[in-house]
């Protein structure tokens, strides 16, 4: 990639995954050595696993993030985890801002702010997530959406090793479409403007990724895009051998 970028593939396992899931993990794991010369690997199961997979992948190329933390270090919030928990457990990052979560949970993104901040604080790297819905691309909004989540939830103080990007059109996510190529081009190229504007040299370093519906069969066409720097997988990277097909793209 000629941006001096290292592409990152990231698999969210969302709420999926068991105990007895950990061989796709190892499956994972086993791919990482032949793989770990061009890109990075990220695996983010669900809260519970997060221990026993970093233990895992300890001393392998493959990093464990979690899907969420809550802002604050610790106290009076039932169900929540703190970003520092999550470093405890042996996670090196923390996707934030996720659609899903900006939609059941309603997270804003001064919330969303607060909780890359608490990321930084415990360690971890975030990966701050954004996108328009359909109606928001119908209208014409995308880049006036993605404009207004950027600077609402990313803080000051990004560098290219704190922060990645995850451009997720929601209407794409698990439904099989994708933007055209041109359309992520146009997406990510603002990110990319937006990232310079704001944080100079570190926002050219800010690895931005791609999610929505990317499987094996279309990652090298999505991954060849200007300003894309990897993949944010969700169904796909359930199953190790989807997962190492979108990686694959980078031959
Ligand atoms: O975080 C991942 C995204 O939500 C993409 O999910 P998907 O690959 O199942 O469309």
């Amino acid at each position: 990639m000629a941006s001096g970028r290292r592409p990152l593939v990231a698999g969210n396992w969302k709420m999926n995954g068991l105990r007895g899931s950990i061989g796709e993990l190892d499956a994972v794991i086993a791919a990482a050595g032949g793989l770990a010369p061009r890109l990075d690997l990220m695996v983010c199961p669900p809260a519970t696993l997060v221990a026993a997979f970093a233990a895992r992948a300890a001393g392998t190329p493959v990093a464990i993030g979690g899907q969420d933390c809550h802002a604050e270090v610790s106290g009076a919030f039932t169900g929540d985890v703190a970003a520092e928990m999550l470093a405890d457990a042996g996670a090196t990052a923390v996707i934030v801002g996720h659609s899903e979560r900006r939609t059941y949970h309603r997270e804003s993104d001064a919330e969303v702010r607060a909780k890359t901040l608490a990321a930084w604080r415990a360690g971890l790297l975030a990966i701050v997530c954004i996108g328009e819905t359909k109606d928001e691309r119908v209208a014409g909004r995308t880049l006036e959406v993605l404009g207004t989540q950027l600077a609402g939830s990313l803080p000051d103080g990004a560098t290219a090793a704190n922060l990645v990007v995850a451009y997720e059109p929601v209407w794409a996510i698990g439904t099989g479409l994708t933007p055209t190529v041109a359309d992520v081009a146009e997406a990510h190229g603002f990110v990319r403007d937006r990232l310079v504007e704001r944080f100079g040299a570190e926002g050219e370093g800010v690895r931005v990724l791609y999610g929505g519906s990317v499987k094996p069969s279309n990652a090298a066409e999505l991954m060849a895009v200007a300003n894309v720097d990897g993949a944010l997988v969700g169904g796909a990277s359930l199953k190790a051998t989807d997962f190492l097909g979108i990686a694959g793209a980078y031959k």
